[in-house]
């Protein structure tokens, strides 16, 4: 799989480190406040799972899949939930947990779904933030690391479903996804 790789932009430990000072930052923010944290599935699983056990306060965990990719690189723009939320979001502090934010049709989607069905305040942590994939005006509250307009897989994201599992953030070679 290492083959497939043309550059690694963000390695495991530059990863590792994030996930600790976001976790501080979100033990400051929510301490006392018990938020419910939404993964978004399936690409958030490997950062929601480093990042909340860097956060050192008391949280509950919920996750929704929602989908927009399919096997291709770029957003259909139509966003459909595969997967509910089991918790009720009324009244709580929500903190969505993404791995990237590109075009933001995906956040800002579930961003008005939760504020419409009554979330005390919805806030925003993303591993990556793509800004030059927007399609429409939506800011992270938290963000690790800016990525440039390059389609990039590795620690949840995928290309067809293959990479997730890779322990970095990196750029295929162009003859992996030629074609597609
Ligand atoms: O800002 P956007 O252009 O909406 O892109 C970001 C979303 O796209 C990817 O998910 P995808 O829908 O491919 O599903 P997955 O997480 O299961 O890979 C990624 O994990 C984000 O959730
Ligand atoms: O650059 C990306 N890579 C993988 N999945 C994605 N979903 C949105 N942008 C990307
Ligand atoms: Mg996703």
């Amino acid at each position: 799989m290492r083959s497939e790789i043309q550059e690694v932009l963000i390695s495991a430990e530059q990863i590792g480190e994030k996930c600790r000072e976001l976790g501080t930052t979100i033990t400051n923010e929510y301490d006392g406040k018990f938020p419910l944290l939404i993964g978004v599935l399936k690409g958030a699983l490997p950062f929601m799972a480093d990042l909340t056990r860097a956060i050192d306060t008391h949280v509950e965990i919920d996750f929704m899949d929602v989908s927009s990719y399919g096997n291709k690189m770029r957003s259909s723009g139509e966003v459909k939930i595969v997967k509910d939320l089991d918790a009720s979001v009324e009244g709580r502090d929500v903190l969505i947990i993404e791995d990237i934010i590109d075009s933001g049709l995906t956040l800002s989607y579930l961003v008005n779904l939760l504020r419409h069905r009554g979330a005390n305040s919805v806030k925003i942590v993303t591993l990556l933030d793509k800004p030059e994939g927007r399609k429409v005006d939506i800011v992270p509250d938290l963000a690790g690391f800016t990525v440039p307009d390059e389609f990039v897989v590795g620690y949840g994201l995928d290309f067809a479903e293959r990479y997730r599992n890779l322990p970095y953030i990196g750029i295929l070679k162009p003859e992996v996804y030629q074609g597609s």
